[in-house]
């Protein structure tokens, strides 16, 4: 497939291809319209992560586990890489990615246990 044709289907997912000859730069607008969809899905979904991992901080610090779980993040991470290939996402970003999260998360459970060790 061309870059002309993927382009022009993108376009007809997401707008109605009249509008878009009519008004150039409607095309770039809605593209941005879904951009901005995907965007606030995101932040949706990193919200009910932490407010989950906030309960898994809260019952580590109780139970006195520790604040990581290297094993569970090795089979995290290889399932999510093998989830990004087969959805054309870079492997290597989505691992990035989510280190990047875990890393805020055990930074969190450390403050949690830090917090209930001062009774707090
Ligand atoms: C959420 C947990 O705590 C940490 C954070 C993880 C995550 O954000 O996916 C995974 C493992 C732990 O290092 C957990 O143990 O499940």
């Amino acid at each position: 497939m061309t870059d002309d044709t993927s382009d022009r289907r993108s376009a007809e997912v997401i707008e109605d291809e009249s509008m878009v000859r009519d008004e150039p730069s409607a095309r770039l607008a809605a593209y941005r319209r879904s951009i901005d969809n995907f965007d606030a899905a995101l932040i949706h979904i990193l919200a009910e992560r932490f407010r989950t991992t906030k309960a898994v901080g809260e019952y580590k610090a109780t139970h006195e586990l520790p604040p990581a779980d290297p094993a569970r993040e090795e089979k995290q991470i290889a399932r999510l890489r093998a989830l990004a290939s087969e959805s054309g996402l870079d492997p290597e970003f989505s691992e990035k990615f989510l280190r990047f999260v875990i890393d805020e998360v055990i930074h969190h459970h450390e403050r949690i246990r830090e917090a209930g060790s001062r009774g707090q």
